[in-house]
């Protein structure tokens, strides 16, 4: 009989949580320990290919980035039969894209309180990979993972120093797909997704490339607030590069307004840096702005 592969012997598939044209990304539990992972398979992308730096930036990347409350985490990736497999930490309560998109099927939207807990968990999260000499270069809905438990597989990660009580809600989120992910100091950037790259990586201008991170940040939150679905390009996509807010449908406290905008200012340096987030008192827990 065909040896069993590593994927088919050591995890049982469950079920299929994404497909894209990057791959699929299976629900999986594996055998030895129990615990859930999900577990990305792509065709083994051709030697030499642009595909191959991506899918490698990715395994350098969580091979640097040791364990964060923040990132989601890697436990192993291996070739076999022509696939790339990666397998990552499971997070139980899907994507910040797929909790804006029910919110706004019942006309709902994430409110003030909830919006400061996204922005500091997040800013946690990309404090820890900036510091590490790295950027994310797709920050976006769709790749910020939640979790309802405490890492819902392996025995979940003791908080850094940094989280007082942890999260009020219960809810962790944590960053994903580090594909785009490159050196701060000698970049090789392979932009992400059109709707939340910044001005000046378009350009070509990567000297402060962590304040792109910052500035797809700033969208992320606006969208999780109401704001309607945003221009891959044209005069909207334009308009949203120069100090423009989109409309949304509640209105923001004016400090926390006025973060969000300094976060898409165009330019990058009057961004404030992820470490400044993690601190600014719009953010902290007690009834700042
Ligand atoms: C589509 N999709 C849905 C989920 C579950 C959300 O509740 C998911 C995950 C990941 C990933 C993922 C992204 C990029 C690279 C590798 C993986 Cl496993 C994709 C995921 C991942 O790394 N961890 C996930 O939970």
């Amino acid at each position: 009989s065909r040896m069993l592969s590593r994927y088919e012997s050591e995890f049982l598939e469950l079920s299929c949580i994404g497909v894209g044209e990057f791959g699929s990304v299976y629900r999986c539990v594996k055998r030895l320990d129990g615990c859930m992972y999900a577990i990305k398979r792509s065709r083994r992308p051709i030697a030499g290919s642009a595909n191959e730096q991506l899918a490698l930036k990715e395994v350098y990347a969580h091979a640097v980035l040791g364990h964060h409350p923040h990132v989601v985490r890697y436990y192993s990736a291996w070739a076999e039969d022509d696939h790339m497999i990666i397998q990552n930490e499971y997070c139980d309560g899907g994507s910040l894209h797929d909790a804006i998109t029910e919110k706004g099927e019942q006309g709902e939207y994430f409110r003030v309180p909830e919006l400061r807990d996204l922005l500091l968990q997040v800013s946690m999260g990309l404090k820890y990979i900036h510091s590490s000499g790295l950027v994310h270069l797709d920050i976006k809905p769709s790749n910020i993972f939640i979790c309802h438990r405490p890492s819902s597989s392996a025995g979940g990660e003791g908080e850094s120093e940094e989280e007082d009580e942890g999260p009020s809600s219960g809810v962790v989120y944590k960053i994903g797909d580090l594909g785009h992910v490159t050196s701060i100091s000698s970049p090789q950037v392979e932009e992400g997704d059109s709707r939340f790259l910044a001005y000046e990586v378009l350009r070509e201008d990567y000297t402060h490339l962590a304040k792109a991170d910052i500035f797809a940040l700033g969208l992320t939150v606006l969208l999780a607030a109401g704001a309607p679905p945003l221009p891959q390009n044209g005069d909207n996509w334009h308009s949203l590069r120069q100090g423009e807010l989109p409309s949304l449908p509640q209105e923001l406290p004016a400090p926390f307004r006025d973060l969000l905008k300094t976060m898409l200012d165009p330019d990058p340096t009057t961004r404030p840096s992820a470490s400044v987030l993690c601190r600014h008192d719009v953010l902290r827990k007690e009834r700042a702005g």
